[in-house]
């Protein structure tokens, strides 16, 4: 027998055994994808959307880039449609009905960050609480928002801005400025919720290093933690953040224990500990207080969800407030005519709450702004167990179900010419009645609803309020309009595709 004879003798029975076996993987591998189409129709029912699923990825291309235009095009298959992302079966609702619906259902739904989220975040944030557990720890967190306590931030607040504000003027060479406000916010959140607890160059360091927990939040990532991913990198980011964060607690716990003058977030919390703590048996109000002693790590987790949740939002907001006063000179001239009369003419009055009552025009800019260009156009999901949203469909358990924003803040129904930008409309007419967009509280659904309601909205519209009343009486700023100023790109919110370029400019004179 010659080699070639012996090859030949020794493959048959190969082929022989391997042919059934790669038939049978064939028909099981067939079978699956039968299944994971039978599956897909099944669940989807009678909604529309696609009418079957891209084999084992869905979607998958759509989430990969997301964008304004895509999503507009499922808001408007229907009221509620469906499609599926690597077996995840998602339904979106489009209605302003089904949308509270699914805010408010909290024994249906709960909020589902993206996969990474809970790594990223530490699996025991508080932010990963539901139902009761999670509505007495949000009790605890109200103090934080009282007048008096946004008012004590306001100085805070005030001090970031000027000082980012003579950066900006002191270069008036075109630029994009996302990423700068995106610092003014962290600076102001750092600053605001910890005060001086930590040292400027840890706020550095922490605020260099968050941007790697915001690009380790995408929809799909690397499933492991392994050295050299993102979310490695941006475990590592969130440990160095938590150390400092319980650093400042113990520390302001420590200060706050010789009644000291809160100067921060973290101030107000242990204040109204020890408040609670010292009249336990004669204030009623503060039971809730009285039952949670919060931890330093556990006010860290808390320091850290708030700088989570706002950062992007915020930044979205300031930037979009900027663009869009820029593009609105009208509008920008009654902001300043505002800011000079509640100011008394002087630009240099540190801005008070009282004041910020009286910027009526101002504070309908900023609702006008989050309207047209929400930062956050909708929220993830995921239902407990058969959800029953309407007499003809229940959604499955475990389905991705997407509460919208975006639409019920353009419903033409609610807002007349809604791709407008018309403050205008939130002023209460000349008796003092609330306009019609102001009584349809119902469809302003930037902040969501239900209980896992924005926490910091108060924080986030006086914020904002604050930023351009002094914005508009200290710079003038341009905004130099290039083809991708109006296109709107998705990173978790929303923003103008080129970052936002414009120049700033010292203002000298009063208007
Ligand atoms: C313009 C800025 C902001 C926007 C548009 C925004 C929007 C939102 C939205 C849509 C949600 C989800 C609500 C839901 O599921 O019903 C949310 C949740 C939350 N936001 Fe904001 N937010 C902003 C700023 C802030 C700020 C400044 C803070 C903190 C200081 C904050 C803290 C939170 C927290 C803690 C939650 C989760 C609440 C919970 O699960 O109980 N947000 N926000």
């Amino acid at each position: 027998m010659n080699s070639t004879q012996s090859y030949y003798t020794d493959a048959q029975p190969v082929e022989r055994t391997s042919q059934p076996l790669l038939t049978a993987i064939l028909a099981v591998a067939a079978s699956l994808l039968i299944l994971e189409q039978a599956i897909y129709k099944y669940k989807k029912g009678h909604l529309p959307g696609p009418s079957w699923s891209i084999p084992i990825i869905g979607r998958f291309a759509d989430s990969l880039n997301p964008s304004l235009e895509n999503y507009m095009s499922g808001w408007k298959l229907g009221d509620l449609s469906a499609v599926s992302v690597f077996n995840i079966f998602i339904v979106q609702a489009a209605k302003n009905e089904y949308s509270r619906k699914i805010f408010s259902s909290a024994s249906y739904a709960e909020p589902c960050l993206v996969a990474s989220a809970k790594k990223v975040l530490d699996p025991n944030n508080w932010v990963f609480l539901n139902g009761k557990v999670h509505s007495d720890y949000r009790k605890g967190l109200n103090v934080l928002f009282t007048r008096r306590a946004l008012s004590s931030y306001l100085p805070i607040q005030e001090s970031i801005y000027r000082k980012y504000f003579d950066k900006w003027t002191r270069d008036a060479t075109p630029k994009s400025y996302m990423m700068s406000m995106r610092d003014l916010n962290m600076e102001t959140s750092l600053k605001v919720f910890c005060g001086e607890y930590i040292p400027q160059h840890a706020q550095d360091d922490i605020s260099a290093k968050y941007w790697l927990i915001t690009v380790a939040l995408e929809l799909v990532n690397f499933p492991f933690a392994w050295p050299g991913t993102k979310v490695y990198k941006a475990i590592k980011a969130r440990k160095v953040a938590v150390k400092w964060f319980e650093h400042a607690s113990a520390q302001s716990k420590e200060r706050m224990s010789n009644d000291a003058e809160p100067e921060c977030l973290l101030d107000h919390w242990t204040k109204a500990m020890h408040e609670a703590k010292n009249n336990a048996h004669t204030d009623g109000s503060s039971k809730v207080l009285r039952a949670r002693e919060f931890s330093d790590n556990e006010m860290a987790m808390v320091v850290l969800s708030f700088l989570f949740a706002s950062q992007d939002a915020m930044t979205s907001g300031v930037v979009y407030i900027f663009q869009l006063l820029a593009d609105h000179p009208e509008v920008l001239g009654r902001v300043r005519e505002e800011q000079y009369r509640v100011r008394g003419g002087d630009v240099d009055s540190p801005t008070t709450l009282d004041m910020i009552d009286q910027m009526t025009y101002t504070r309908a800019c900023i609702k006008e702004s989050l309207r047209i260009k929400p930062p956050v156009i909708m929220v993830p999901y995921l239902t407990k167990k058969p959800f029953p949203i309407n007499a003809d469909y229940t959604v499955p358990k475990g389905t991705m179900l997407i509460p919208s924003i975006y639409p019920s803040l353009h419903d033409p129904a609610v807002y007349g010419d809604p791709e407008s930008f018309r403050p205008e409309r939130w002023l209460p007419d000349a008796n003092g009645n609330p306009s019609d967009a102001e009584k349809a509280a119902a469809n302003y659904l930037v902040f969501g609803h239900g209980p896992h309601h924005c926490l910091g909205k108060e924080y986030a519209v006086l914020h904002m309020t604050a930023l351009i009343g002094s914005a508009s009486v200290l710079m003038d700023w341009e905004h130099i309009v290039t083809p991708q100023s109006h296109n709107v790109e998705v990173i978790a919110t929303i923003f103008p595709k080129d970052g936002f370029v414009a120049k700033f400019n010292k203002r000298e004179s009063i208007a």
